[in-house]
């Protein structure tokens, strides 16, 4: 492995990885790919998690390409180096930003979405310029053996590569010296990862998870909001990071809400939900066990059927619940919904803020103030309001946890900042050197009066205020020279 990384790390000091042509051409390579291999793909994701390939393409390959499509149109721009404002001291030079590649990144996938969760982060890192390892999750064993297979006959197989494996090889790989890891899982692991990189400084971005609550106004459309809830929980079987976790609402929405999840259910997924294509199922015995003891002891209004031979959990909704038992305690990450009920928008700030940052926050309601006013009053990684899971389609948004739910984020021009050091950059000519007498010592009060002038006086900008600049600027270092000449006969 020390190998491997050495070989990327060589590859990439060579300078190959970072003119905009070559980019564009690995980024068009992966389009390629994605199109190309597109039935191998869908087919890898359903075996992984019993997902249709209608739902498979729309939850992760569009979302990839998207994101492909951004980097093409817009990378060219991105990569340019920025003029920035200067000061009086630094009117004749240069002075920018200039985006710089890191080096060599990690990206740590997870199994819930397989080939998003590697693919996007990996589209930002080689659009940045840098080489790349990924690491998909061991637990979609099918997703992770197609991008070993795929990713090597599309891409420079000097720069970018697949490692496969589990916890050993994660610990390994976790050794070695990256310039970012971009790590996406659960929280404890988040930790391992993040430890693992202070040995080397290395900068971390985790993509974790949480409780992410839905508060529900009584001012709202019960109807439309609990489509969209329905669509956000049940998605993927509840195995989605930024799903409703649970519901607060008023005591007197409860039944109300219930009833119409259950109308929304069978709409989307037919009388048999075991028999509908857009139903998928729970990845593991371990988790399917975990999921089905939450409910142990819990009011089942809804759902709560299981079938462990398949890892069947019925989409389910959980009444009155006590926010001191376990399915409050620990991120669901099932299709197993809570509603506690709180008296007022009050309580449920309350009931949010005494808790972890989530990765996701959701509120419902007609009453916009009131939807700014909880978005004022908590914090969260991101919030949709009058919707679900829709803030991670947006890729203008940045998409990352706060607090217990992350660090940092990706996602379209977040991907590229993340995965680049802004460089600043100050060119100065070795002319003009009257002008930097003002910082030489011997220093006087002159001196000072006269750095206090040029650093803390604020001009507007426009042709004549820079004229002036020069003017002042000329006037200073002749006045400074005199003032020197003067002080040293006088010394
Ligand atoms: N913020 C996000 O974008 C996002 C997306 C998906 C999932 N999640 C969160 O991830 C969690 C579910 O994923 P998971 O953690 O079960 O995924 P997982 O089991 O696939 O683990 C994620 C990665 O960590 C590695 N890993 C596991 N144990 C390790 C160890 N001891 N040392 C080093 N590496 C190790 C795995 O090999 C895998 O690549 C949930 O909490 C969910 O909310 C977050
Ligand atoms: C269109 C839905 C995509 C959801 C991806 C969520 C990633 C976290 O689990």
């Amino acid at each position: 492995m020390e190998n491997q990384v050495q070989q990327l790390r060589q590859t990439f000091r060579s300078g190959r990885s970072r003119p905009l042509r070559f980019r564009l051409q690995q980024l068009e390579a992966l389009r390629r790919m994605v199109q190309e291999r597109e039935k191998d793909i869908l087919s890898a994701i359903a075996a992984d998690l019993c997902k249709s390939e209608f739902n498979a393409y729309s939850q992760e390959v569009i979302t990839v390409l998207g994101e492909i499509d951004l980097m093409l149109g817009n990378l060219h721009e991105w990569v340019t180096a920025k003029p920035v404002k200067k000061n009086l001291l630094t009117m004749m030079d240069e002075a920018y930003i200039q985006p710089e590649p890191l080096g060599v990144i990690l990206i740590i996938g997870a199994w819930n979405y397989p080939f998003v969760l590697t693919m996007q982060p990996l589209v930002g890192a080689i659009a940045a310029g840098n080489a790349v390892i990924i690491k998909p999750s061991e637990l979609s064993e099918n997703t992770a053996k197609i991008l070993a297979k795929l990713l090597p006959q599309y891409l420079d197989q000097d720069l970018y590569a697949v490692v496969n494996g589990g916890v050993e090889e994660t610990t390994e790989l976790l050794k070695q010296r990256f310039d970012h890891i971009l790590y996406t899982g659960n929280t404890a692991v988040g930790k391992i990862v993040m430890e693992a990189a202070a040995k080397y400084l290395t900068p971390v971005t985790l993509e974790l998870g949480g409780k992410s609550p839905c508060y529900i106004d009584k001012d709202c459309d019960l109807d439309v909001v609990c489509r969209r809830i329905t669509w956000g929980k049940y998605m993927n079987c509840g195995q989605t990071c930024i799903a409703p976790d649970y519901i607060l609402c008023e005591a007197s929405l409860q039944s109300q809400i219930v009833q119409k999840i259950k109308e929304t259910v069978k709409e989307f997924y037919g009388e048999n939900i075991k028999e509908s294509p857009d139903y998928e199922r729970i990845i593991n015995l371990r988790h399917f066990k975990r999921i089905q003891s939450l409910l142990e002891g819990q009011k089942i209004a809804f759902g709560g059927e299981t079938d462990e031979a398949t890892r069947y959990i019925a989409p389910t909704v959980l009444t009155d619940v006590d926010p001191e038992t376990r399915v409050m305690q620990e991120e669901i990450f099932g299709p197993v919904l809570p509603i506690v009920p709180v008296k007022n928008a009050d309580e449920a700030i309350n009931f949010i803020n005494k808790r972890e940052k989530p990765l996701a926050l959701y509120i419902f309601s007609h009453n916009n103030k009131l939807i700014k006013r909880m978005i004022d009053e908590t914090s969260s990684g991101g919030v949709t309001g009058n919707d679900v899971i829709m803030h991670f389609t947006l890729n203008s948004l940045p998409f990352g946890g706060v607090g217990s739910s992350g660090m940092g984020a990706y996602h379209g021009k977040h991907s590229f900042d993340t995965f680049s050091h802004q460089r600043p950059c100050l060119l100065k000519s070795l002319k003009r050197e009257g002008a930097n007498k003002l910082r030489y010592p011997p220093n006087s009060q002159s001196k000072v009066d006269w750095a206090k002038f040029f650093v803390l006086k604020q001009f507007n900008k426009g042709k004549l205020g820079l004229l002036l600049l020069t003017f002042l600027g000329v006037v200073a270092a002749v006045i400074i020279k005199i003032d020197q000449n003067f002080n040293e006969k006088v010394c």
